[in-house]
């Protein structure tokens, strides 16, 4: 299939990962998790916006019983660091005793991660582990263990497939790089 480059506002994006790589990369994923997640009911936490279309896409891939919720973070200044805390909304399931499954659309830096699970942990979750479509090793300022990457990428901006550049790419079905 051919896949020109995308421009979006003042940048252009040429093919990155077409849309079967992605969803042969996400089956992957579904049945590591089926597999480690026998018998534990585990709840899926959907970090709005970017993650959408990967954890519809995986959770068709599921094979057991498991549940889904969608879960925002808003930003405030955290008074005792330097940098900003991500605060979870929009939570209404108990977490205490679940077992976790974050999913995440990227992993950059790691600082929305490495914000969020203490809070998990925080409320009591039984385990706390990370689904993400995308992982820049290279990128990573933070000691995390991401257990469930689908694919690593390098250091390059993409969107596409639920990521977006200010906004905007969300609905592509592949994944594009900034050229
Ligand atoms: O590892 P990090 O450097 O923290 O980057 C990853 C985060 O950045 C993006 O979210 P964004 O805040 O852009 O919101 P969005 O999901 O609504 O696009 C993405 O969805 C991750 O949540
Ligand atoms: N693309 C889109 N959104 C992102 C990225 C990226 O490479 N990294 C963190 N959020």
């Amino acid at each position: 299939m051919h896949h020109p480059p995308v421009t979006i506002q003042d940048k252009q994006f040429s093919i990155y990962l077409p849309e079967r790589k992605i969803l042969h990369s996400v089956e992957i994923v579904a049945a590591r998790l089926s597999h480690d997640y026998r018998g534990k009911q585990p709840l899926f936490l959907s970090v709005l916006n970017g993650s959408f279309m990967f954890a519809s896409d995986l959770m068709k891939e599921m094979s057991i019983p498991c549940e889904i919720s969608f879960v925002r973070l808003s930003s405030y200044a955290d008074m005792q660091s330097t940098g900003q805390v991500k605060e979870l909304i929009g939570l209404k399931e108990e977490i205490r005793g679940r077992h976790v499954v974050v999913v995440e659309d990227i992993v950059d830096t790691g600082h929305t991660v490495a914000g969020l699970l203490p809070q998990l942990h925080q409320k009591g979750a039984a385990s706390v582990e990370v689904a993400t479509l995308l992982i820049k090793p290279d990128s990573l300022q933070h000691d995390l263990h991401i257990k469930y990457p689908a694919m690593s990428i390098a250091n390059d901006f993409v969107v596409g497939y639920g990521l977006d550049y200010n906004g905007l790419g969300r609905n592509l079905r592949d994944i594009y790089k900034v050229m």
